[in-house]
């Protein structure tokens, strides 16, 4: 990004800030929620209450000698960051060392019986079997009377909408304003006709870098499962979490949940289904589990073989708002600073869809962004009313 001026990397430690209220109000109630959702054992109640001790009060601690990502870590960041307070680091690093240090203290990397166990997985499934997952599903039977076209914009905005409020948020009962109260305008850039022209070939590919499971993969795979159907794209690959990570990320076992859930609904939402379920089975939809899915770091430090993949699509779709923080880092640009010089470094061309749920904004034009300022302050940024599709191509 020669010409982009750069901009401070968002720490956890400023008074009153957004992210040192997720270090120190969310993610306590986070431990609380996980502890009260399984009978777990003495020796995960008391690890837990020493991460609550730790990631409040504390200094970061390296992983133990025989994590099995201990070397991993320690490459991306406890060898810098151990003895330092989980204020003072970048808050992308201390939020994500805080999901890796919780699945330990509950035992998901084993040895032992809890080992593989998402501990958050009740909240997952309640929302998957919630009845507005059904309302939702409902109206893809009128959909289908619709053009394709009209189709494609309807699932592109169900796709980015369902984004609106991932777990963690929930879970914290931060940010609860609802959207029907969102003064205008909702969509604060919207540059969904370049992200169609990308698709306009044949063969195309599609990574689409996956964020909540639940109520946001299930548009997520909608969206796919049309442009598939359609042949407006001959191959996709969806990108989620090789492990459980804030809160409500999607993981392989979200996957097949959701497909379970598609296949099993009424009407056009299990044909839908049927068409993933094939495509699964024939290759034109590939999931993928990479580690850097999992890091505390920006994409701009991708390894070369994901650099690789993402080079090789038409177009990688990234969803939501931690991935939309990965992509143009995270740091408080000045928002009008331009989203093609700040995603520059990505080896393809990419979309972000996300709604607004932290500070990080780049790309707004600057009328946009005073009417957003004078109408709310700077509460836009975090309340997850606000959404944007930002495409480079
Ligand atoms: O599920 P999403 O859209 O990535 O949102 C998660 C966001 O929630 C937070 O945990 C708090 O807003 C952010 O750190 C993170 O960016």
């Amino acid at each position: 990004m020669p010409d982009t001026p750069t901009a401070p990397v968002i720490l956890g430690n400023e008074p009153g800030s957004f992210p040192r209220s997720v270090l120190a109000e969310r993610h306590p109630a986070i431990i609380q929620q996980v502890r009260d959702a399984f009978p777990y054992g003495p020796d995960q109640h008391r690890a837990l209450d020493a991460l609550l001790k730790n990631c409040t009060e504390g200094a970061i601690e390296p992983l133990p000698l025989d994590a099995p990502d201990h070397d991993q870590w320690a490459a991306w960041g406890t060898d810098s960051y151990a003895g330092h307070s989980w204020y003072d680091v970048p808050w992308l690093w201390s939020e994500s060392y805080f999901y890796r240090q919780l699945l330990g203290a509950v035992g998901y990397f084993g040895p032992g019986s809890w080992q593989g166990i998402d501990p958050f997985r009740p909240f997952k499934r309640a929302e998957l079997d919630a009845p507005e997952t059904d309302e939702e599903l409902a109206p893809l039977d009128a959909l289908a009377a619709k053009s394709p076209e009209d189709r494609a914009n309807s699932l592109l905005h169900g796709s980015l909408w369902g984004n609106r409020a991932d777990l963690g948020f929930r879970l914290s009962a931060v940010g609860t304003e609802s959207a029907a109260q969102a003064p205008v305008p909702a969509l604060v850039a919207d540059d969904s006709e370049l992200l169609w022209s990308l698709l306009s070939g044949t063969g195309a590919t599609l990574c689409l870098v996956a964020d909540n499971a639940g109520r946001e993969l299930i548009p997520d795979l909608l969206l796919l499962a049309h442009l598939l159907d359609q042949r407006r794209i001959e191959r996709a690959v969806l990108h989620i979490k090789p492990h459980p990570y804030y809160v409500s990320d999607a993981t392989t076992a979200d996957v097949v949940d959701a497909l379970h859930r598609l296949t099993g609904a009424p009407g056009a939402a299990a044909t839908y289904g049927r068409t993933l379920w094939s495509a699964m089975a024939d290759g034109r939809l590939a999931v993928r589990a990479h580690p850097f899915s999992c890091a505390p770091l920006p994409y701009a430090d991708m390894p070369a073989d994901l650099r690789a993949e993402f080079a090789a699509a038409t177009l990688t779709i990234v969803k939501g708002d931690l991935n939309y923080r990965r992509l143009v880092g995270d740091r408080a640009w000045d928002p009008t600073t331009p989203f093609a010089d700040v995603t520059a470094y990505f080896p393809g061309p990419v979309a972000a869809l996300r709604t607004l749920k932290s500070d990080v904004i780049t790309g707004l034009d600057a009328r946009t962004e005073a009417a957003l300022v004078a109408a709310e302050g700077q509460r836009w940024r975090t309340g997850g009313t606000h959404a944007l599709i930002q495409v480079r191509a």
